[in-house]
């Protein structure tokens, strides 16, 4: 037996990067020991690039053997988004026995059934915190916290870059195209920029959200979605001139029986009152409320993009993680 919990992170980009730092951290170590019962270990981080020096990570850790990475963890920490070879390596360390914690939404709301499957026939976990909402513990809240209520409907902005692009035009007059570059260089948006702005990023999160609320089994086919592309300059001038804002709004809602729900979604750019609780968000945060028969009505405010934030949360499911490889030893 390891002792240590060995993490293999796959992935040093923006959130990556922010989740190595803390890892190699020794003010973190003694910290992360005490809540797991045993030390993590950074094992390796698989990149692309292993030339490139990264900022606090020794560069010995850096390979661009995955494959052999997953091979040698117990925890296995996807953060390199994309559909090829994230779900290739998270198969493999699940049938090797690993725990995995995946940020990548497009994956799961794509796959994430049959890989919950997997987990569950390997016997292991597979925690995506960080996939819907960044910083934000709405996962947890929608899927244990709320375990015993019946949540009604979920509404909220599920998408930093795009706040921060609708945020910068609407109150500071900055140009979408400017604002879209601001977003890149800020670490918000997704490799492909398009799953922003034509709303598909939302869109796999209110899947997941819907998912995690009513086991919905639901696909991101089944969003009415429109993004942020088609908005011209006289949309922007005309909610101004009303005393209003546009937010990118993803919705879902449950009608028909608990134990038989229909579940309908939405994306779309909406026009809002400015004291609207969900105009409130500004810049790269993110806004949702949920509605409970019991609990009433819920809102969670916070980050919703960036490497530091998100890494709070990826740094959460790793001890979760790490609990289980020690609970299981
Ligand atoms: N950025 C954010 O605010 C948030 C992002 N997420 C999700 O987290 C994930 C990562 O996002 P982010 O950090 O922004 O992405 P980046 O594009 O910044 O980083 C991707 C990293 O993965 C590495 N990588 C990509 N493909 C491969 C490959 N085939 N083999 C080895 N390494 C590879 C890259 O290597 P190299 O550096 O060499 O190019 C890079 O280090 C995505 O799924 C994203 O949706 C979730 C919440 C918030
Ligand atoms: N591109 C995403 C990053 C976090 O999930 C966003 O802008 O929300």
């Amino acid at each position: 037996m390891s002792q240590t919990v060995r993490i293999a992170l796959l992935g040093a980009g923006t959130v990556g990067a922010a989740v190595a730092r803390r890892l190699c951290d020794p003010r973190r170590a003694d910290l992360y020991a005490a809540r797991v019962g045993r030390p993590l270990e950074l094992v390796g981080v698989a990149v692309r690039d292993t030339t490139r020096s990264r900022d606090g990570i020794d560069p010995a850790l850096l390979t661009a053997d995955a494959s052999g990475l997953v091979e040698r963890a117990d925890v296995v920490v996807e953060v390199m988004g994309g559909l090829d070879p994230a779900p290739a390596l998270l198969e493999q360390a699940m049938r090797c026995g690993a725990q995995v914690v995946t940020a990548n939404k497009q994956l799961l709301a794509q796959q994430g059934p049959r890989l919950e499957a997997l987990a569950a026939e390997n016997g292991v976990g597979l925690d995506y915190e960080a996939a819907v909402m960044a910083a934000i513990p709405v996962v947890a809240v929608v899927r244990d916290s709320l375990a015993g209520d019946l949540v009604t409907s979920i509404s909220g902005i599920v998408n930093g870059s795009t706040n921060y692009v609708l945020d910068l035009v609407a109150r500071k007059g900055v140009a979408f195209d400017d604002a879209v570059r601001q977003a890149g260089e800020l670490g918000y948006l997704e490799a492909d920029p398009t799953e922003d702005l034509e709303g598909l990023d939302a869109a796999a999160k209110i899947v997941l959200l819907a998912r995690a609320a009513w086991g919905a089994d639901v696909s991101i086919d089944d969003v009415q979605r429109t993004g942020i592309t088609g908005l011209t300059d006289d949309d922007f001038e005309t909610a101004a001139a009303n005393g209003k804002i546009i937010k990118l709004v993803a919705s879902a809602w449950r009608s028909g029986p608990p134990e038989n729900p229909r579940v309908e979604m939405g994306v779309r750019p909406v026009a809002l009152p400015q004291d609207d609780p969900l105009a409130q968000a500004r810049e790269g945060a993110n806004v949702v409320i949920i509605e409970a028969e019991s609990a009433g009505r819920l809102r969670l405010h916070g980050a919703g993009a960036g490497g530091e934030e998100t890494a709070s949360a990826v740094l959460g499911d790793i001890v979760r993680a790490a609990r289980r490889v020690v609970r299981s030893a």
